[in-house]
């Protein structure tokens, strides 16, 4: 493909601030004049919100095999691929998605024990050397943003989705494996504390979407 917009991604474990924040930079990117389109993973397209809807759904008594579910989250994304993300990229258009490929090395890597090596092959295999051109990776305590989503849940009264519903040892291992993606691609990677408060780390997105679009000029 011959890709001219710009692809931007936000990632962090459960309760970081991430569908609060991936609203604050589609603002301030139309605030710029950019043509905006904002999306989230698992989903995205209606195929793909009907495998996120099986990936998620904790009513289900029968297991979810570990490969099944990796294979799920990128079939996901092929769809979103070719029906939204590359037309729009194609147009011009810039592209804010709420979790992408690192939310699984993070999730099905970290948190399920897979090995890293076969999720870059269907990586490579689904993507064919698409990658984000920023990742903006919200990092903090996995137990104080869980006491944030405990919030949320009471607030809006939802139940617990399949993820949400694991240990806290599971939420560790997600936060480490994303740690060492950020430190091993520092260039794609900008690392913000979530721990601030939500005015701080607008702030920080904010200088951060302005020094690394200046490089892109
Ligand atoms: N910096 C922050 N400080 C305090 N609360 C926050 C902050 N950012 C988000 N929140 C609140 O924490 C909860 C989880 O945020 P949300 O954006 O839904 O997280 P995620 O999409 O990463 O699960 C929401 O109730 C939100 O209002
Ligand atoms: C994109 C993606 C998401 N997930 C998980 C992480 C989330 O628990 C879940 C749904 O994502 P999301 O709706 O972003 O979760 P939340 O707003 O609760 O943080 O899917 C993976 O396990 N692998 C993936 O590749």
């Amino acid at each position: 493909m011959s890709k001219r917009g710009r692809f931007i991604t936000l990632e962090g474990g459960e309760g970081v601030g991430k569908s609060t924040n991936v609203a604050f930079v589609e603002a301030w990117l139309k605030q710029q004049g950019v043509e905006v389109i904002l999306t989230r993973e698992p989903g995205g397209t209606p195929r793909a919100e009907a495998i996120r809807a099986l990936l998620l759904d904790p009513s289900q008594t029968e297991p979810l095999d570990c490969d099944a579910e990796l294979l799920l989250m990128f079939a996901a994304r092929a769809q979103h691929l070719a029906q939204k993300i590359v037309p729009a990229l194609e147009r011009g258009a810039w592209v804010v998605c709420d979790r992408f490929t690192d939310a699984t090395f993070a999730y099905q890597g970290g948190g399920r024990g897979i090995d890293p090596a076969r999720i870059a092959q269907l990586e490579q295999f689904v993507q064919k050397g698409l990658t984000p051109d920023l990742t903006l990776l919200l990092d903090m305590s996995p137990v104080a943003a869980r006491a944030r989503l405990e919030g949320r849940l009471r607030d809006q009264q939802t139940q617990r989705d399949r993820f949400e519903q694991e240990q806290d040892d599971f939420f560790q291992a997600v936060r480490q494996a994303y740690l060492s993606r950020a430190a091993a691609a520092p260039e794609r990677f900008a690392l913000i504390n979530a721990e601030q408060s939500l005015k701080d780390v607008q702030a920080t997105l904010a200088n951060t979407l302005e020094e690394r679009i200046a490089l892109w000029r």
